[in-house]
């Protein structure tokens, strides 16, 4: 997230709009946070009447000469009794809060995994991985904090202060009044601190941020980075980021370590200011030294909760920066959304008739990548497509799958509009097949399924039977059972392609499309793909995009792309005996030079 996007976060009405969104999440849990404030005053009273009976014990037994030994032992059992009392509420109140607070941020962190993957394709385009990675791990962990360590701060300190205030006054108002010189200095050190620390943690935010980004990044480019010997380079790239980072981190700690400190020289001072008048008043008679105890004791207690409150001040900014960035992803409404009336069309009615009614689209607003595409196909039609890189084929199918939506036209599966069809229901229409399948960390048959549970066992296997996977899945360590790391690696491309085939046997989408499934495959495989690919594509309307014309050759009709246009279409003899544009794609793939230079 750029610096200015996360300032302007930050502001006053985003700041209400969060926490008012963040007090939704929390109104479920008001009995729990009810019982803590319970249990935080009943520890605050236990720990403040403590001195109070010291004072008692000095003033009026021990001062006074009356040597009542019951007395005292029952005040010091009575202390003894305040101290157990005291833990006992703090650890329930500890407890009640943890839950409420990990209660609440796990059902933030629910909502905005779901709602991320809400998001429309042009949503993940714009937005680095890295930072949602950020948002959904460590940003609702601040959440957390904040009612762990701000909410109890300014609950039982906020409280604590307020209780050692009336104390103080009722043991002497003239040494109360002279502490409360103290508090406007409080006020400055703590204002004009405010801004700085702001800066400084939203500057170490920002920089963590980018660097969790760039090795996101470079733990999934890894491969081109070792096959380009990127290591050095993107080394010093991590090096220049980690070591911003770390300044920035730095420059916050010195921050906080020097408010910190300040604070506690300006306890001590408070300390010896109010021994040296009350030490006096002492002297005149005019107190007691009970009081003075108490006083001293509760004046060193008083720069503890303002310094607890203080230091919250940091968490409650990160708190504030999280909670915004979080509230900005739930702002985000996705591009592609299901109109309140789409309709699901159930699977065995549909067809597979679709019409590109005069496309335009473009990922950007003024640069069209489609310009009125017009295309029809019909039900169970075998459609390939080739063209020169950036032809817009990929685009097309984006389109159909609806990752975007079209700028002009529409696309039409049967007659209907695909933005009046349900996105669940036209995925399972549309079923895809990308030149790297992605395979999950788990096992065959749940790769094969998709953690469906519902799909059989057996319904998995006949799948891999059909496609030709069985005896290579036969061949693994635990069959079906064996899993997979991580994007399949363990797997060949070729074991991968064939598994994201069976996939699709399995989800039984009416219409196909494959975007350059058998562009990595070695002949072989290729050849074994292309048996299971005539398998998958049996009795569905099918899109083959190929840079390998030996892929699509047998299909019923090819379409031909260049710059965002259909400029040729036919089967593979027709396309041949116009001698243009299809002729040199195919030359070209056989490896005739003359004919790659003839494109180019
Ligand atoms: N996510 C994106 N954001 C912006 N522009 C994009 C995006 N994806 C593709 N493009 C651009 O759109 C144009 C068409 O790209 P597309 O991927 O559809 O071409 P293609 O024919 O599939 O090419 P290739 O065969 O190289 O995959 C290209 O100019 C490309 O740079």
């Amino acid at each position: 997230m750029s610096r200015s996007k996360e300032s302007s976060t930050t502001e006053p009405k985003a700041m209400k709009t969060s926490f008012r969104a963040l007090s939704a999440y929390a109104k479920p849990h008001r009995f729990t946070f009810a019982a803590v404030l319970l249990c935080a005053l009943m520890g605050i009273a236990a720990d403040l009447f403590q001195p109070y009976l010291v004072k008692i014990a000095i003033d009026d037994n021990l001062m006074i000469g009356k040597n009542d030994y019951h007395g005292l032992l029952m005040i010091c059992l009575f202390y003894v009794g305040l101290s157990v009392s005291s833990l006992f509420f703090s650890y329930l109140q500890n407890n009640l809060l943890q839950f409420a607070g990990q209660s609440i941020v796990a059902k933030i962190r629910k909502d905005l995994f779901q709602h991320i993957f809400k998001q429309s394709m042009s949503y993940y385009d714009k937005t680095p991985s890295g930072s949602l990675i950020t948002h959904v791990s460590s940003d609702t962990e601040t959440l957390n904090q904040f009612f762990t360590q701000v909410l109890l701060s300014l609950v039982r300190d906020g409280m604590t202060l307020i209780f050692i205030i009336v104390l103080m006054y009722h043991l002497d108002p003239t040494l109360t009044l002279y502490s409360m010189i103290v508090i406007p200095i409080i006020a400055i050190i703590a204002i004009s601190f405010r801004t700085y620390m702001r800066k400084t943690y939203q500057l170490s935010r920002t920089r963590l941020s980018q660097m969790v980004a760039f090795v996101a990044e470079n733990l999934s480019g890894m491969h081109l980075i070792q096959a380009f010997h990127q290591e050095n380079e993107q080394m010093k790239r991590f090096v220049d980021r980690n070591s911003s980072y770390f300044q920035a981190n730095l420059r916050e700690i010195r921050t906080n370590v020097l408010f910190n400190r300040s604070f506690d020289i300006l306890g001590n001072l408070s300390v010896a200011f109010i021994t040296w008048v009350g030490g006096m008043a002492v002297f005149d008679k005019t107190i007691e030294f009970g009081v003075l105890y108490a006083f001293i004791t509760y004046i060193r207690q008083f720069f503890q909760p303002i310094n607890n409150i203080t230091q919250q001040w940091n968490t409650l900014q990160s708190t504030t920066v999280s909670m915004n960035r979080i509230w900005n992803i739930f702002a985000t409404q996705p591009d592609v959304n299901d109109k309140q009336n789409a309709v699901a069309i159930p699977l065995p009615k549909v067809k597979g008739e679709i019409h590109f009614n005069h496309v335009k689209f473009g990922y950007l607003k003024d640069i069209s990548v489609l310009d009125d595409l017009e295309l029809r196909i019909e039900p169970g039609e075998m459609i390939g497509i080739v063209g020169t890189t950036g032809a817009g084929k990929s685009s097309l199918i984006s389109l159909l799958c609806r990752f975007y939506d079209v700028q002009e036209g529409s696309i039409r599966i049967d007659g209907t509009d695909i933005r009046d069809i349900q996105q669940a229901n036209l995925h399972r229409i549309v079923g895809l097949v990308q030149q790297e399948p992605y395979l999950y960390a788990g096992s065959i048959l749940d790769n094969v399924r998709m953690f469906d549970e519902t799909v059989a066992r057996e319904d998995v296997i006949k799948a891999c039977q059909l496609v030709g996977a069985d005896s290579l899945i036969a061949r693994l360590k635990d069959g079906y059972e064996t899993r997979i790391s991580e994007r399949g690696s363990g797997l060949s491309a070729g074991e991968r392609q064939l598994i994201s085939f069976a996939r699709i046997i399995v989800f039984q989408p009416k219409i196909l499309i494959l975007d350059e499934a058998t562009a990595n495959l070695d002949s072989q495989t290729e050849q074994l793909i292309q048996t299971a690919l005539q398998i998958v594509a049996e009795g569905r309307t099918t899109l083959v995009i190929a840079h390998r014309i030996s892929t699509i050759i047998h299909a019923n009709r090819i379409l031909v792309m260049s710059q965002g246009k259909i400029v040729e279409e036919g089967n593979h003899a027709e396309l041949l005996s116009l001698h243009g544009y299809y002729e040199q794609l195919y030359l070209h793939s056989q490896g005739s030079m003359d004919a790659a230079q003839s494109i180019s």
